[in-house]
């Protein structure tokens, strides 16, 4: 199993990590614009592995897409993060350029790979890959909502003062400070409805702080997150790779599901070998809804900025 992660900065360094901890890859290419700086990041990793126990390969690129040929997973998170009081949205106007240019190179040197796509406003970047491209939709991938649910059960592992082994939640809509919808009438405590245990007023303060989640980690750092970002896209290869057939929210081109169309946003999808097998429909209440459609029409707004 090869993977590439092309952009070695904060996230693509800590997936690679993880990816390499997790030790079900053979090889993971980390590949940078920035002259000497993924051989650089691969070499650091790769002296970390006697001592965490792994056997995958980590190889550094200088933009040389040779050495990524024949991946079946490709991860993008090359592009510039928001700075504080920035939103995702704002960083189109870059990173769009960067994403277009880095998946055609991708799916030049790699033309049955499945395309994890992580830069931001990232539904966007994924729409921008299903125009790009001609790879099959389920072989293009959003990862958003696998990092979103991971900050929603921490916040409510945190309101019910409970393990957070014990949570369960997920968060659909897009990735952006006001398009995540927090399905919290879903969520549960080992089995049980959450709202058994808290205020409903608790409930919508877990999901507003859940919804800030990277805005307010991007204040505190200065720049956005990585461990966490780093993990989730972790956990979407190792389910491809593994052929795991586990459901993560992703962001995908939806055609009619969920009344929507001509857009990627995170809804469940089934992760197996071959990518998204399987869209999952849940039967959403009408204020549910009604925050899927608000959503969904930020996110064809930003589309509207592309040059396509
Ligand atoms: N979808 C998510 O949940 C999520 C989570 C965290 C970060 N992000 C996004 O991921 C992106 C990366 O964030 P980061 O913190 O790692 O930033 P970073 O600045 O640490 O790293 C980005 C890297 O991309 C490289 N790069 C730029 N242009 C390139 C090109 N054309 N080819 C190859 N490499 C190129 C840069 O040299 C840099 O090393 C940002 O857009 C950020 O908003 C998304
Ligand atoms: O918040 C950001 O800009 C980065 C990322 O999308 C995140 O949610 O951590």
């Amino acid at each position: 199993m090869k993977v590439t992660v092309v952009g070695a900065g904060a996230v693509g360094a800590s997936c690679a990590e993880y990816i390499a901890i997790k030790n079900f890859a053979s090889e993971v290419v980390l590949l940078d614009i920035k002259e000497g700086y993924a051989e650089g990041k691969a070499m650091d990793l790769m002296q970390t592995a006697s001592l965490n126990g792994f056997d995958t390969r980590i190889v550094g690129s200088t933009n040389d897409y040779s050495k990524t040929a024949g991946s079946d997973i490709c991860v993008i998170t090359s592009g510039i993060p928001r700075k504080p009081g920035m939103t995702r949205e704002e960083l189109i106007g870059i990173n769009a350029g960067i994403v277009k240019t880095v998946s055609s190179n991708l799916v030049q040197h790699s033309p049955d790979t499945i395309i994890i796509v992580v830069s931001n406003p990232m539904d966007t970047m994924t729409y921008l890959v299903h125009k790009t491209t001609d790879l099959p939709k389920s072989r293009i991938i959003g990862m958003g909502g696998a990092l979103d649910s991971a900050r929603f059960k921490y916040r409510l592992a945190e309101a019910l003062e409970a393990p957070i082994s014990d949570v369960d939640g997920m968060v659909i809509g897009g990735h952006s400070d006001t398009g995540m919808v927090p399905l919290t009438r879903m969520a549960t405590r080992n089995s049980v409805p959450v709202s058994e245990f808290i205020s409903d007023e608790r409930l919508e303060q877990v999901k507003e702080d859940t919804k800030v989640g990277g805005a307010t980690l991007t204040k505190l750092l200065g720049t956005s997150a990585w461990y966490a970002p780093g993990a989730a896209v972790s956990g979407l290869v190792q389910a491809i790779a593994c052929d795991q057939k586990k459901i993560y929210p992703c962001s995908t081109l939806l055609e009619g599901e969920y009344g929507l169309n001509d857009l990627c946003i995170g809804v469940p999808v089934v992760l197996g070998r071959n990518g998204i097998e399987k869209i999952v429909e849940l039967e959403l209440n009408d204020a549910e809804k009604a925050h899927m459609k608000n959503s969904a029409e930020g996110v064809t707004k930003t589309n509207g900025l592309l040059n396509l």
